[in-house]
């Protein structure tokens, strides 16, 4: 038993004393949860437009700027072993989280000066004239992002766990919800903010789309962080860091695994684990620390599946949400807002699940262990990807039947005077009205035809479609110089219309956004958002100004006639070449539903069981663990992008749901078998097998802290004598 006098407990706990309370939380970390929320505003806040930054201001296609967007995001936790190691093994949580913060917020500034176009820009055309400047830079930023992001991660929740003492763990379980608040309210806020600022336009010389403004109000976030995290420095308790722990660690595996293969006859008796093997060279107390770790390690292998689904919320889904409608009537949502419906359900359903749901479920006698939720958070995944199917198949019902690799498709549009009777060899013969086109593509399965119209003399013209392309063939006024013009053959990005001209008119015209337009020519596409877009035809003086409201995902071809300037723009054409879309957006807020369920019961619960099943010493090297299991998870969200998809979106949804179920039932197993522990009680048994009792222990942890505190007063006497 225990038994301090009231000068020792005062000795013992003086550090824990120091913390001022309020509501029975320590205010240290008030401090912790505002830094957290800063942290992670500048953090979202650059990843919403860092995809657009990569496409429109470096001008990079689809396909790489997807892969640095999940390199980067690897990356961030990747970086967490690095500052665990740091932490544990030197410099301590709080100066790791103040210098990595310092890099970080130094990335943040490198990576908004990288967006100011004005630096490159010599002849001021609004585009910069050196790119590997600007990519070099933004390239050095992301990785100093990476870096401080990913190293101050395990350690601020781990610190913020540190605040709290031993008899504190029901109110340490509301930190670590409440810290999830804090990041999913710096999520929010920031995903909603930076969109808009990167909307805005400015610029010395030329007025572009303000990325240095979106990426500068998430570095000064970074700074603030940074600010309030110092505000707090006189209350934190700080745990010195405990010596190279890791490479003690390393040492000791590595000596047990050596020792078990040098002794692997079986003359030798077998021991009960295979650590045991380095019990002739290490410390107890370390390979007893190092066995709780490996148990948590092993447990943490089915994981990356949950984040290979969770992560795809930011890719797939929201490349779903731009072949479905965002027409809320009050309000209109663009695919890539979508994904705020995540941390808005966060905001509601952690305090729900925190005082209704888990609680209603003690209350039932049921014992749902920390591992059950997360097994049926990754069930709640699995389900949100089944429904993601779901609403697949009803967008796939609505979506044009594009060509296969091996197919053409044509479509005639006719801007002669009169309807003509067009023959496409060998036997598609349509009926096409002046100023009209064919119904619909015509596909065929080989690449030359021969078009025949009935005019007087008959034309007869051959043509090469493309393999696995949509075209159209105009027919202008003058139908000997009919062409093809390529269409689109997917639905256009980010929910836009794709729209174009074809001018019928007699002389070259103008028309607002795009460059002038011949005779008989047609425009390439420009993309339009959804809502009422006006625009005004010009020729010479004479003018005429038309409107056109859009739904999402359109594309249209408009045909402008001859009589346009004396009808006043009434007679244009619209030739609806894809239908918007017709699913509504709505219809994926169960999935966000179900995966954010899912997040709560996996995400929150994890955080909060990597702290509590580490020893003390380990506890930032556990939190990296976990976040590795997310960039295990992204990086197979890469693999998976790289090797090519399903031939249908639904099936490889369901694939995934599937293989999680898979993943979900063989952790149920492994957590069946897992027995949970309380660090600090194994450690003070294994002392005790050392023959170190609870009171000398004390007495010895006394004793040091006593020598050590003699030392700092002679050096501070010293150091006043100086
Ligand atoms: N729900 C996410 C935030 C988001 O995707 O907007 C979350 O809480 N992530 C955990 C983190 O530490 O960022």
């Amino acid at each position: 038993m225990i038994n301090l006098t009231d000068e020792k407990m005062d000795k013992t706990t003086k550090k824990k004393k120091k913390t001022a309370e309020c509501c029975g939380y320590p205010i240290s970390i008030f401090f912790i949860v505002v830094n957290e929320f800063c942290e992670r505003f500048s953090y979202y806040g650059m990843r919403a437009v860092l995809v657009l930054y990569f496409r429109y201001f470096l001008l990079w296609d689809d396909d790489l700027a997807t892969s640095i967007y999940h390199a980067f995001v690897a990356l961030c936790y990747l970086t967490p072993i690095l500052g665990a190691i740091i932490a544990d093994s030197w410099l301590g949580k709080f100066k790791t989280i103040i210098y990595l913060s310092i890099v970080y917020a130094i990335g943040q500034v490198t990576m908004a000066i990288s967006t100011i176009h004005d630096i490159t820009d010599a002849n001021r055309d609004g585009t910069p004239d050196n790119f590997t400047f600007h990519i070099a830079l933004s390239m050095l930023g992301l990785i100093l992002i990476a870096l401080g992001t990913g190293g101050i991660k395990p350690c601020v929740a781990a610190f913020g766990g540190d605040q709290f003492q031993e008899h504190q763990s029901r109110q340490l379980n509301t930190f670590f919800s409440v810290f999830y608040l804090c990041i999913n309210a710096g999520s929010l806020l920031s995903t909603l903010i930076t969109p808009v600022l990167r909307a805005q336009e400015c610029g010395i010389h030329t007025q572009q789309q303000c990325y240095p403004l979106a990426f500068g109000v998430p570095a000064v976030l970074m700074v603030i962080s940074l600010v309030v995290f110092i505000a707090g420095s006189g209350m934190y308790v700080k745990t010195d860091p405990e010596g190279n722990i890791m490479w003690s660690v390393c040492k000791c595996i590595g000596f047990a695994i050596k020792n078990r293969f040098r002794h692997r006859s079986s003359s030798y008796p077998k021991r009960e684990h295979w650590m045991d093997w380095a019990n002739e060279k290490y410390d107890k107390l370390l390979i007893a620390q190092i066995k709780m770790v490996l148990k948590v390690l092993f447990l943490y292998i089915p994981l990356p599946m949950f984040w290979t689904l969770f992560d795809q919320k930011g890719s797939r889904w929201t490349l779903q949400a731009t072949t479905m409608s965002g027409d809320f009537g009050a309000f209109i949502l663009q695919p890539d807002q979508m994904q705020t419906v995540n941390p808005i359900l966060i905001l509601t359903l952690v305090p729900i699940m925190d005082r209704l749901i888990f609680p209603l479920i003690q209350k039932c006698g049921l014992n749902f262990s920390p591992l059950k939720r997360m097994t049926v958070g990754m069930l709640f995944a699995a389900m949100a990807f089944v429904s993601a199917a779901l609403v697949q198949i009803e967008i796939d019902k609505t979506l044009p039947n594009f060509p296969s690799s091996s197919e053409s498709q044509l479509k005639v549009v006719n801007t002669y005077s009169t309807t003509l009777n067009v023959t496409i060899s060998p036997n598609e013969h349509l009926l096409i009205e002046s100023f009209g086109s064919s119904a619909d593509y015509v596909t065929f399965d080989h690449q030359d035809i021969t078009v025949s119209l009935n005019t007087n003399p008959v034309i007869t013209k051959a043509f090469s479609l493309i393999k696995g392309g949509r075209q159209t063939l105009i027919i202008p006024s003058d139908p000997t110089v009919m062409y093809l013009k390529e269409d689109v053959k997917s639905k256009p990005r980010e929910g836009k219309n794709a729209i174009r001209f074809v001018n019928g008119y007699t002389a070259d015209l103008n028309i607002t956004n795009l460059d002038s337009i011949e005779p008989s020519a047609t425009t390439n596409y420009t993309l339009v958002n959804q809502g009422k877009r006006d625009f005004v035809l010009r020729h010479g003086e004479q003018w005429c100004e038309f409107s056109r409201k859009f739904g999402f995902g359109a594309s249209y071809t408009f045909l402008i006639p001859s009589t346009v300037f004396s009808d006043d723009c009434e007679s244009i054409t619209e030739v609806e070449d894809m239908k918007p879309n017709s699913v509504h957006m709505a219809l994926q807020i169960p999935q966000y539903f179900l995966i954010t369920t899912g997040e709560v019961m996996f995400s929150v619960t994890g955080l909060q069981f990597s702290y509590s099943q580490a020893p003390k010493n380990m506890k930032s090297v556990l939190q990296a663990g976990w976040l590795c299991t997310n960039a295990v998870g992204n990086i197979i969200v890469l693999i998976v992008a790289e090797l090519g998809k399903l031939p249908k979106q639904w099936a490889e949804y369901l694939l995934f749901a599937s293989l999680l179920v898979a993943v979900s039932i063989i952790f149920s197993i492994m957590a069946y078998f897992y027995t949970y522990i309380d660090p600090a009680e194994i450690e003070a048994q294994v002392r005790k097998e050392q023959g170190l009792e609870p009171e000398e222990m004390e007495k010895e942890t006394l004793e040091m802290e006593e020598k050590d505190e003699d030392q700092k007063n002679e050096q501070g006497v010293k150091q006043t004598k100086i």
